[in-house]
């Protein structure tokens, strides 16, 4: 084998790309990550502190995939000696006969993951610094917690190199040829390899185009803000306070979230779970502000423990399909070229299962989990090959 030669390249070095290396590298693949950017970089959609990692979900599948991938993310915690996670509890609000807490109550449920409800006289015990409203169920994902997200991506690729993984940063991918040798040009090399997966986030049709694919995502830039405690602390990991999701908000179309105070002190991240969309090459000038104004408002009723103007505000993108369901999948018209994308917003957590299953896939073996949910045919109208 050459220098250039692979088992198998993986365009995209996010969270979903590193793993998926990683995956590939432990079962002793020869395996090439490329990144656009010099890493670490802040371009995409895995960067930032943290992220909220949980089993509370509406639908069992995700919940079900969570099951191993609380034992993945530990097994990396062990390998590369750092700690990824944080356990703080999830606090899902929302109107109690609504339908989307009573999804996620009844998937809870089902599923037997460990929760406590807060009636009304328990939430003002518990959660003080919250302005419960009438109506309003609360319940908490005891499981969940915070992953600490650019700590996460450094292990993720400094073990797939511990395990002589290659990683070419700055190096971006401008070209795919399909066949049963995969050939991918970059800027400053062509590489050759029996598979490849795309994980490239928000570029992914830009690079798909090169097979002949394009996928129903939209790239939106999310304003993550950071909102200051009046009295320090109030709303912090070390005084118990959980991560939050809010949903079914009065007069907002998405959900609304928040991480407990900890990677600025004396600030809490809240933000809203959408923004407008953008072109990745030019997400700054996306100046939008509605969804900043809409955690403004909610954090003025809800939050009376935050100045409700924000502190810091930082830039992120979702690449979000119609569902909010990942696309995890074989290429319709080229088998060895796999897909992992459209994360909407909430893919972080699955980083290991999403690299273990994109790994699979990469290898043609049979996928650890009903892929049905992510199959690219669920949108027959728009997706589209033309080789
Ligand atoms: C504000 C915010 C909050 C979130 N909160 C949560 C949360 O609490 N919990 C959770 O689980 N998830 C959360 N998510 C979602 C999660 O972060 C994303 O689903 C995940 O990071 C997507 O990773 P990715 O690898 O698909 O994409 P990316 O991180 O964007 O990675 C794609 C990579 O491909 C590279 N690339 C693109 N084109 C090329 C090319 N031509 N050549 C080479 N490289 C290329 C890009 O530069 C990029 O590094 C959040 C996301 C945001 C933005
Ligand atoms: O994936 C998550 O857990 C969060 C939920 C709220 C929106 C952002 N992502």
């Amino acid at each position: 084998m050459s220098a250039r030669d692979f088992d198998c390249i993986v365009i995209g070095a996010g969270v979903q790309g590193s793993f998926t290396a990683y995956h590939l590298a432990k079962h002793g693949k020869r395996a090439l990550l490329l990144e656009q950017f010099v890493l670490p970089h802040s371009r995409g959609s895995s960067h930032g502190q943290t992220r909220i990692i949980r089993k509370a979900y509406e639908q069992d599948f995700y919940t079900q995939m969570m099951e191993e991938c609380y034992h993945l993310w530990s097994q990396l915690e062990k390998e590369a000696g750092v700690k990824l996670y944080r356990q703080t509890g999830l606090l899902l609000m929302g109107p109690e006969k609504g339908r989307d807490f009573q999804l996620f109550k009844n998937t809870m449920h089902r599923n037997k993951i460990p929760t406590v409800t807060l009636e009304h006289a328990e939430f003002s015990q518990h959660i003080p610094q919250v302005n419960r409203y009438p109506g309003d169920g609360a319940i908490v994902d005891t499981t969940a917690g915070v992953l600490y997200a650019d700590r996460a991506l450094k292990a993720a690729q400094d073990v797939f190199r511990s395990l002589g993984g290659v990683i070419k940063d700055g190096e971006k991918v401008t070209d795919i040829k399909p066949g049963p040798l995969v050939t991918v040009t970059t800027v400053s090399s062509v590489y050759r390899a029996k598979s490849l997966v795309i994980t490239a986030g928000p570029w992914a049709n830009t690079l798909l185009s090169h097979t002949g694919l394009q996928l129903p995502l939209q790239a939106v830039k999310i304003n993550v803000c950071y909102w200051r405690e009046r009295t320090p602390g109030t709303y912090s990991v070390e005084n118990r306070f959980p991560c939050f999701i809010h949903v079914e908000v009065d007069g907002v179309e998405h959900h609304i979230y928040g991480l407990p105070s900890n990677e600025y002190p004396g600030l809490m991240k809240v933000c809203y779970h959408m923004g407008s969309e953008t072109d990745p090459d030019e997400r700054d000038r996306q100046t939008d502000r509605s969804d900043i104004e809409i955690v403004s408002r909610y954090i003025a009723a809800r939050f009376p423990g935050l100045v409700p103007v924000p502190a810091v505000v930082e830039s992120c993108m979702y690449t979000v399909t119609p569902d909010h369901h990942f696309v995890l999948d074989r290429h319709p018209s080229h088998s060895n070229i796999v897909i992992g994308a459209g994360f909407s917003g909430h893919g972080f957590k699955f980083g290991p299962i999403v690299g273990k299953v994109l790994g699979e896939l990469a290898l043609g073996q049979v996928s650890s989990y009903d892929l049905s949910p992510f199959r690219i045919r669920r949108f027959p109208s728009h997706s589209k090959s033309a080789l």
